[in-house]
């Protein structure tokens, strides 16, 4: 190694020469601060969340912040947008691979949310090569060679980059500030910002991020308070950042108003982000012997709660002159049969023309070739305007008991349970392998998704309403029958693509679905069998 590492810090995973342009002492030295300064609050707010956890189980359910009515009911805005974020009629969203960073940024969509989440393994390669090739990307230099000899570089247009760090769960091993791991999340912000705000400054740019996975404004406080410390500490004006915060997390959805405040200098908007969401309300209620959702399909964006959230956030964020982003539809494109992939693509487009009449002011895809449905679908009622965000929703009355009316209960099928095992199975094995996304079924499925499969069987075990339609309780007996049934089909559909690393995620989604203390996080596990 040449690095001279910072006082205190260590690192604990190879260096290429190529990863030291990343680990630069002064980039270390900025971590290092980060850490310093705000790692305690990390932990405390991260402590706060298992009370919560504690009092959502002794069955008080979550309303609308007394202490915070003021802000409710005040009148104020979200600091003024740049123009490069004022129209984002169609996001497209993928990990930080070189190749698919360049097809991304090509594909037509406005932006391109370059993910260090949900759709990433948090492999120590990939967050480096990850930073080397978001480096590259602001620099528009960012070029590759496939194997087959097939040369990737960008178009003279390109969408506008926004990364999304780890949410304040995860951690990055490798990296040790006076003895301690660090915050994966304060580990990519601090990266991505100190290698590329002068550059993107000093061409008139600014630098801009999706943020994961809060369960509360406090978290967003933090947040805002790590920019304006970094912006200070490196010298560039309050305000060159501008955050778009996914609310997906049902205690994220009381306080949506509060989020934006915090953050109101450095907000550019909301995203519904609904698998976390989804995820989360299971999570939340998990020993609620109300609660107990169907399978997993029936979970749309139409039921009761889902419809809630999502035009409660619409209604707030343009209240509060900020876009409201529509979430992620898992379907994508199917090779080699045309009827199915022309049901797909229509599943695409009603999804938009649905957030887009609503007056969303743009909408997730999982696929270059979803861009087109999703143009189509949101320039239909934009046309030449960059946004709707002047589409005030008053007409959208949304109370606690809408955003907590969890409907449908039923079905819950042998079906379900098992494509729920299936795909837990196929996920955690292409994550423990290195891949954070992968088609399952047709369907895009990334950490959100996966962790509703695996958190809808935890709690139909335990839940007295976890019954199948055919009258048999869900128990872990019946697990175990079906989980040994699809681990068998698994082995004979993969051959030998079916690996250790499948091996492992069968015995994981077994320990994490048997073990009464639900895991909060199925990454943080899974953590321990990556390098
Ligand atoms: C809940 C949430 O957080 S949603 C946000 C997180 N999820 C995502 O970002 C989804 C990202 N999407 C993907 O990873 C992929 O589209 C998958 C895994 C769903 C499907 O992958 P594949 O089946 O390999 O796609 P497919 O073979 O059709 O790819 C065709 C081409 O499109 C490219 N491509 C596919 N998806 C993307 C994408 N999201 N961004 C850029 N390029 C992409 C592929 O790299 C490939 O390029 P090539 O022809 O130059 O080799
Ligand atoms: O991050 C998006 C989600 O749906 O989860
Ligand atoms: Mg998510």
């Amino acid at each position: 190694m040449s690095v001279q590492l910072p006082q205190g810090v260590e690192i604990l995973a190879p260096l290429t020469p190529e990863f030291e342009s990343i680990l630069s002492a002064d980039a270390l030295a900025f971590v290092a601060k980060l850490h310093r300064k705000f790692e305690g609050t990390r932990r405390e707010l991260l402590a706060r969340r298992l009370l919560r956890q504690a009092e959502l189980d002794a069955g008080r359910l979550p309303d609308f912040l007394p202490e915070t009515a003021a802000v409710r009911a005040g009148n104020w805005q979200i600091a003024p947008l740049p123009a490069d974020l004022l129209d984002r009629r169609v996001e497209i969203t993928g990990p930080v691979e070189r190749k698919m960073m360049i097809n991304a940024l090509n594909s037509g969509a406005k932006s391109f949310m370059a993910d260090f989440e949900d759709s990433n393994c948090p492999s120590w390669e990939n967050q480096i090569s990850g930073q080397i090739n978001v480096r590259d990307a602001y620099r528009k230099s960012i070029a590759f060679t496939s194997p087959e000899g097939k040369q990737y570089a960008l178009n003279d247009t390109i969408a506008t980059l926004i990364l999304r760090p780890r949410g304040w769960h995860l951690m990055e091993k490798h990296v040790k500030v006076d003895g301690e791991i660090v915050s994966g999340a304060l580990f990519d912000f601090a990266l991505s910002f100190f290698h590329n705000i002068h550059y993107l400054v000093g061409e008139g740019r600014a630098t801009y991020y999706y943020l994961p996975k809060m369960e509360s404004h406090l978290e967003a406080r933090l947040w805002n308070d790590v920019f304006v410390f970094a912006q200070n500490e490196l010298s560039v004006p309050q305000g060159t950042i501008k955050a778009t915060v996914l609310i997906e997390t049902i205690l994220a959805a009381f306080e949506m108003d509060e989020i934006l405040y915090e953050l109101r200098e450095h907000s550019s908007g909301l995203n519904a982000g609904r698998w976390d969401y989804i995820f989360s309300c299971i999570k939340k209620f998990k020993n609620n012997k109300d609660f107990c959702l169907a399978n997993r399909g029936a979970i749309t964006m139409t039921v009761p709660f889902m419809r809630a959230y999502a035009l409660l956030l619409l209604k707030t964020c343009h209240k509060r002159q900020a876009p409201a982003i529509g979430g992620m539809a898992a379907l994508i494109p199917i090779k080699n049969d045309p009827v199915a992939n022309e049901k797909a693509l229509g599943g695409v487009k009603a999804d938009k023309d649905r957030d887009a009449g609503d007056g969303y002011d743009g909408g997730w895809v999982a696929h270059p070739g979803l861009v087109p449905v999703a143009m189509e679908a949101f320039s239909a009622v934009l046309g030449d305007a960059p946004n709707q965000i002047g589409k005030q929703r008053d007409d959208v009355v949304v109370k606690a008991s809408d955003l907590l009316n969890f409907q449908p209960e039923a079905p819950i099928t042998e079906a379900g349970m098992k494509l729920n095992i299936d795909v837990g199975i196929q996920y955690l094995g292409s994550w423990i392998s290195g891949n954070g996304c992968v088609p399952i079924h047709n369907l895009m499925e990334d950490a959100a998704t996966a962790e509703i499969s695996r958190a809808q069987i935890w709690q139909w075990i335990r839940s007295p309403k976890g019954v199948l339609d055919d009258g048999r309780k869900v128990t872990q007996e019946l697990f175990a029958a079906f989980h040994a049934e699809v681990v068998a089909d698994l082995k004979a559909k993969l051959g030998s693509r079916w690996t250790r690393q499948y091996e492992d995620a069968a015995r994981m989604f077994a320990e994490l679905t048997s073990s009464d203390d639900f895991v909060e996080f199925l990454t943080l596990p899974g953590y321990d069998y990556i390098d």
